[in-house]
């Protein structure tokens, strides 16, 4: 369980973390979602006691990091695979993560099967790993100690199609066993298909968050019709928002049933109807994100 209650991070004048309130619960996924620079990686780093909160709190299993008498039995985190000591070689960091946290050194090659890096891969040194390989290699750094929860910054940057599969698994299994799990992201797909609550910050501020069923059913319905003007209208006289797609698609704020029988009423032919799923997340998300998208609302 992560609890971050009113927490805020001030930098000078500017405000990167804004009275963020949000939890992760046991036995789910949550998806830390923002675009560049809304104030993922600092909410994460304040979790693990690297960057001191202004104000508010973030505790991981009903106590604040620092407090953890082993952090690194209780929390698994991965925030950035490339400051990993680039000298020493996979094998020795996992065995230095085992000492250090007091795990039996089998566990070492336990984990290195864990995430598929090869005897002869652990044995390079890690300057010489490849992006995908760091990012494995910090998974199983987080894995090592059995941990009850993950805090995971980007974990599938850099991954292959096969590892980011992979890494969905690895993290369904683990929710699934009960633990729990925060990764952030700041692509929109990668949270739709792992995580079960999705928790969306723009700005440092927190914009949506619930399930991701629930998220998906506020997306609304896609309808598309040869004469959109007219189909549009005909929503908007029987009080239905709409909002208009790059393709000539209308996203309708109400069910399937409800457009089609406006659009059936007002005669106006339709060529589809859809609940709006993925393409009504991604809208939503731009929509709540679209202050703090460099590309502003044009997004
Ligand atoms: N040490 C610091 N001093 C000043 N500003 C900082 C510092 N660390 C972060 N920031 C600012 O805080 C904001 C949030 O940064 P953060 O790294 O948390 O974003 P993010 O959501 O993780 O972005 P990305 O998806 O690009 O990784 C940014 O505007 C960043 O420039």
């Amino acid at each position: 369980m992560i609890t971050i209650e009113s927490l805020t991070k001030r930098y000078g004048g500017y405000t990167a973390v804004d009275q963020v309130t949000f939890s992760a619960a046991p036995g789910r996924v949550t998806g830390f979602l923002g675009p560049n620079g809304a104030g993922k990686s600092t909410t994460m780093r304040i979790m693990v006691g690297l960057t001191p909160a202004s104000s508010g709190t973030a505790t991981v299993l009903g106590r604040h990091y620092a407090d953890l008498p082993n952090p690194g039995r209780e929390v698994g985190v991965l925030l950035d695979a490339s400051a990993q000591h680039a000298g020493r070689t996979g094998r020795e960091i996992l065995t230095v993560a085992a000492r250090t946290i007091g795990v039996p050194k089998d566990r070492v090659d336990e984990m290195l099967a864990r995430v598929s890096l090869t005897e002869e891969e652990a044995g390079r040194r890690v300057r010489n790993y490849s992006l995908g390989m760091r990012q494995r290699l910090g998974i199983a750094t987080a894995l090592i100690g059995d941990p009850e929860v993950l805090i995971l910054d980007e974990p599938a940057n850099g991954l292959d199609p096969a590892g980011i599969r992979w890494m969905r698994d690895l993290l369904r299994g683990f929710a699934d066993e009960g633990g729990t799990v925060l990764l952030s992201s700041h692509l929109l797909h990668e949270i739709e298909v792992i995580a079960d609550d999705i928790v969306v910050i723009g700005n440092g501020r927190i914009v949506a968050e619930g399930s991701k069923d629930d998220l998906l059913a506020s997306a609304g319905t896609l309808v598309r019709s040869d004469d959109p003007v007219a189909l549009a209208a005909a929503l908007t006289a029987a009080g239905i928002t709409t909002h208009t797609g790059g393709d000539g698609a209308l996203r309708a704020e109400a069910d399937a049933a409800a457009v089609g029988r406006t659009a059936f009423a007002a005669g106006v032919p339709v060529t589809e109807l859809r609940a709006a799923d993925g393409a009504g997340l991604e809208e939503i998300f731009l929509e709540l994100t679209a202050e703090t998208q460099r590309e502003g609302a044009a997004a």
